[in-house]
């Protein structure tokens, strides 16, 4: 998910049950020897956290650390700036939400933002001259030490696609092929910098809605503070970052691709701790005009596709467009209808979600 829908998920002391989260959400999944002898049984444990949770954390990733590390130290310096120098960077109305923004600073109308804390927002993949244009400047390395990062988590993505592909038997690239489309995949660059839990405040607020990404695998890379939860059943988990680990999660395109054996994680961000939070999380999304459906490859008399194949783009126009009625389950108005069911018209669809919708539960 950007920020485009964030803008409309961001409403602070929303009342949800259970802030609190209990810890132990997702497992964490060594990837050592992922081009070798334990290929398989990574493959084992990726495929049942995708079937169980949409979930996991990984280490010994082969995301370089250092290279985390300048991305992570360039997001602190961009934040650490004067209010001034930051507000150079401000998103502009109209302009997709790609920029610095700041609810103390900004006038929360300029793209109906309602969010609780200050965050940056950029396409960083493909690197096009409009988007490097737009990339902060401060620090001045900001630009190129992301995008070395985006690069290497770009690289893991792949790397846990070509597993996830094997462990539904089809071919190694299926799932890239498919994501790729006619061109390239993207990836979004969101670097969130949460607020602290205020003293003497009681509940947990929250900074983010429960929702799932429309994409199609999220890398977040977490400072070690807590505050992202996965919902598990009626629980909502808290999601403790190890030193130096990588949260995957998938979004809506693989619950879609692979007709609904994989899930995408419903999740959301609590300000829990007396610490700010850090986030660096990368996008990784289907070319605009890639199709999206089931693959073809699992397909069969017994096996009828679940979900409806679509561009990329209408998913995300219709996402985003939900999303700022706050309707954050997207996905079920893109199943295929069984002959018993009503067509409803895409009007109803939504209006029939609305009030049926989950969010936060
Ligand atoms: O900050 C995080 O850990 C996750 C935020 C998130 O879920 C999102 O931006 O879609
Ligand atoms: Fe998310």
């Amino acid at each position: 998910m950007g920020t485009e829908v964030q803008a409309d998920m961001n409403n602070g002391p929303v009342q949800e049950t259970q802030t609190s989260g209990d810890i132990g959400g997702a497992p964490v999944i060594d990837l050592t020897g992922i081009e070798g002898p334990s290929r398989e049984r990574i493959m084992r444990e990726v495929s049942a956290a995708c079937e169980e949770w949409g979930f996991f954390q990984v280490v010994n990733h082969g995301v370089d650390l250092a290279v985390m590390k300048r991305a992570k130290d360039a997001s602190k310096e961009f934040f650490a700036s004067p209010d001034e120098e930051k507000l150079k960077f401000a998103m502009k109305k109209n302009v997709h939400f790609h920029g610095y923004f700041n609810p103390d600073l900004m006038d929360k109308d300029v793209s109906k933002f309602s969010s609780t804390y200050e965050h940056l927002y950029y396409v960083f993949y493909p690197p096009l001259q409009e988007h490097k244009d737009r990339w902060p400047t401060i620090p001045e390395g900001f630009g190129p030490a992301m995008y070395e990062y985006v690069v290497e988590s770009r690289g893991l993505v792949e790397r846990i696609l070509g597993l996830l592909s094997e462990s539904l038997g089809v071919e190694s690239h299926a799932l890239f092929n498919g994501l790729k489309g006619p061109d390239v995949t993207q990836s979004n660059m969101n670097i969130s910098f949460y607020n602290a839990k205020k003293e003497g405040e009681g509940e947990d607020q929250i900074a983010l809605l429960g929702h799932t990404d429309p994409g199609a695998v999220t890398v977040v890379y977490s400072d070690e503070v807590v505050g992202l939860q996965v919902q598990k059943g009626d629980r909502w988990l808290d999601i403790e970052p190890t030193p130096n680990s990588l949260i995957v999660n998938l979004g809506d395109q693989l619950q879609i691709m692979s007709n609904g054996r994989f899930i995408s994680g419903n999740h959301r961000v609590v300000e829990k701790s007396s610490k700010r939070r850090l986030s660096i999380i990368n996008f990784y999304s289907p070319n605009m005009d890639a199709i999206i459906g089931p693959l073809d490859g699992l397909l069969s008399e017994s096996n009828p596709p679940v979900y409806k194949s679509t561009p990329y783009r209408v998913y995300l126009d219709t996402f985003r467009q939900r999303a700022r009625a706050q309707l954050l389950d997207t996905i079920s108005s893109f199943k295929v209808l069984s002959l018993s069911d009503q067509e409803p018209s895409s009007e109803s669809t939504i209006g029939t979600a609305s009030t049926s919708s989950t969010i936060g539960t």
